[in-house]
């Protein structure tokens, strides 16, 4: 089988020929480049309507000299519909069309961020892998689950590759800065930036703030550069680990432009290596954005009949990736396994040590991270956890006893409890006792930070319903109402991800909530659930 794939969702207006027997990808692309400030909209559409229809004869070209048979021996084609800029995908969407028609074959509508990992899981040859896109205008975990794939972690603000835009913009840079960044990091030394991780989502406008004032004070610029790196990586690289852990599964694949990034694949490779993961990333040509992913993912979707009529082919620059059927994937296993390791538990940040009534919580040193920043958030978040388990059990929520602490070696032991994870044991009752230690503790005045299915412990003791919180590392002391809602939507993010019926769960969860919580934190929650995170 032949596809031709047509991506411009924002700066690369490209067209690819994939042939399915032998696997090869042709790819040809034009890259819009701005002469100053980020990507404009309208600038971006105006190189897609001269870019798009030269590189489709390219390839067309390819197709007729390597074709057997009729002209071009093209079986599909497929296009980005989103997301990204309305009036690129628009003109890309045209011309999609117009190559359907012309040459009689159907039209495949392809999800651009399913397309970036897509190829890592195609090229990898991985199973079931969790699925990180680090690209300009997004950053993201995904999962397959249940014939969808499942948003299990995101960037609460702007995409990866924006973010460090932003930041060279401020230095009068020429886009893409990330290239740059990575360049100039190479001379820097470390300086330390704000680092924003809740539950398997993260945040990066406060970064890129700190970094532009860091510079506007003074700071060498390469070593901005060098600490916006380690942070900004370091961050991408916790909540994949977290989000291996919590699934259980042992493959990760990157995917998207700023995966093109060295030290970014360092880190990734470093923790998988250490936690005995394996982990893939494609190379450049199927990195960045580009019609070769977009080719692969229309001709698994075109072999399982997943085709979508001219009349019905409208673009979405809104489009998630939670959103697509994944026909081609149509009854395979999970990502999501439930995983139940007996003696030492390996969560995403310490080694667990069960001994007898007690356990030993060690928050090992990660190779991946900057010894500096390895130091720092070991050291806050083996105090905070000591710190907030305790002051949970002043106001009534089942948490472990804090025997001892050990900050320096980032150890604690604590008093065990409860005898599965939530995540093995996933009931509305749970979910709402859930709801309600959460409001108690906003009350007192702060957050959990972290509170996953992982995190909550149920059984034991006699007391069958005992739902204990456990694991506060990234609590902290806040009476915003954006903070407890986040925290809301960490826990439902981790039943969501999970569950096959979340529904009720999530109900019950935010029934409990709501009976002595704030209804303000309930009305932000839905407003932090529904923010489109898409900005282009
Ligand atoms: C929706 C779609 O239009 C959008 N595309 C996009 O963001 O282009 P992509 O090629 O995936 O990524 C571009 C980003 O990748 C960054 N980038 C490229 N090379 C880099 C490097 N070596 N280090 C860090 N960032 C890099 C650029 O600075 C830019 O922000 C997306 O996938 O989010
Ligand atoms: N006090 C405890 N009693 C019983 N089991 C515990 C206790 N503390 C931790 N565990 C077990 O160890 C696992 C990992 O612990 P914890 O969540 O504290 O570590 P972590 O590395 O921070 O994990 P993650 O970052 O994945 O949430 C828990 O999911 C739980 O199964
Ligand atoms: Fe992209």
């Amino acid at each position: 089988m032949r596809v031709v794939g047509l991506e411009g969702t924002a700066w690369a207006a490209s067209a690819a020929l994939y042939d399915t027997d032998s696997d090869d990808v042709h790819i040809e692309s034009d890259a819009y480049e701005p002469d100053s400030g980020g990507i404009h909209p309208r600038e971006a559409a105006e190189h897609m309507g001269t870019a798009i229809p030269e590189v489709v004869a390219e390839i067309l070209n390819v197709a007729a000299d390597t074709g057997e048979g009729d002209a071009f021996d093209v079986d599909a084609v497929a296009f980005s519909r989103g997301p990204g800029l309305g009036p690129c995908l628009r003109v890309v969407g045209t011309a999609a069309r117009a190559l359907a028609q012309t040459l009689s074959v159907p039209l495949v509508g392809v999800n651009h961020m399913i397309a970036h990992l897509e190829i890592g899981r195609h090229r990898s040859g991985f199973d079931s892998p969790v699925c990180l896109n680090a690209s300009g205008a997004n950053a993201h975990l995904l999962g397959y689950h249940d014939g969808r794939y499942r948003v299990l972690g995101e960037t609460m603000d702007t995409g990866v590759g924006n973010a460090i835009d932003k930041f060279t913009r401020h230095l009068g840079w020429s886009h893409p800065g990330g290239p740059k960044v990575e360049q100039r990091a190479r001379e820097g030394q470390y300086h330390d930036l704000p680092y924003v991780v809740k539950g398997m989502d993260f945040s990066f406008s406060g970064i890129t703030s700190a970094a532009k004032d860091a510079i506007d004070g003074g700071v060498p610029v390469e070593d901005v550069c060098f600490g916006l790196q380690e942070t900004v990586f370091a961050m991408l690289t916790e909540v994949s680990e977290r989000a291996l852990s919590l699934t259980g599964t042992d493959e990760l694949v990157l995917g998207g432009g700023v995966a093109q990034n060295d030290r970014l694949r360092e880190m990734l490779e470093s923790m998988c290596e250490q936690r005995g993961a394996d982990f893939y990333a494609p190379e450049p040509r199927f990195l960045r954005d580009n019609a070769g992913m977009i080719a692969v993912l229309g001709a698994k979707m075109y072999a399982a009949g997943d085709t979508v009529a001219v009349a019905d082919s409208g673009v979405d620059p809104n489009f998630r990736p939670d959103q697509v059927p994944v026909t081609w994937r149509a009854g395979e296993a999970s990502v999501a396994r439930d995983p139940t390791a007996p003696g030492t538990i390996r969560g995403a940040e310490a080694t667990v040590t069960i001994d007898g009534d007690r356990v030993v919580k060690r928050r090992v040193p990660k190779a991946y991270r900057h010894p500096a920043l390895d130091d720092r958030l070991r050291g806050a978040r083996t105090r905070a956890e000591a710190r907030l388990t305790s002051a949970a059990r002043r106001v009534g929520v089942p948490t472990p006893v804090v025997y001892d602490i050990d900050p320096a070696e980032g150890t604690l032991i604590l008093q065990r409890v409860g005898t599965d994870d939530l995540a093995a044991g996933l009931t509305p009752a749970r979910c709402r006792a859930v709801g309600r230690h959460l409001s108690t503790i906003h009350t007192a005045g702060f957050v959990h930070g972290d509170p996953t299915t992982r995190n909550v412990r149920i059984g034991g003791d006699g007391a069958a319903d005992a739902v204990f919180l456990i694991d506060f590392g990234l609590g902290y002391n806040t009476d915003h109402v954006e903070d407890h809602a986040v925290d809301l939507h960490v826990f439902r993010g981790s039943v969501a991800g999970m569950a096959t019926n979340p529904g009720p769960l999530l109900s019950a969860f935010e029934a409990g909530y709501a009976a002595d919580g704030d209804e303000a934190v309930l009305d932000r929650l839905r407003e932090v659930a529904g923010r489109g995170r898409y900005q282009g």
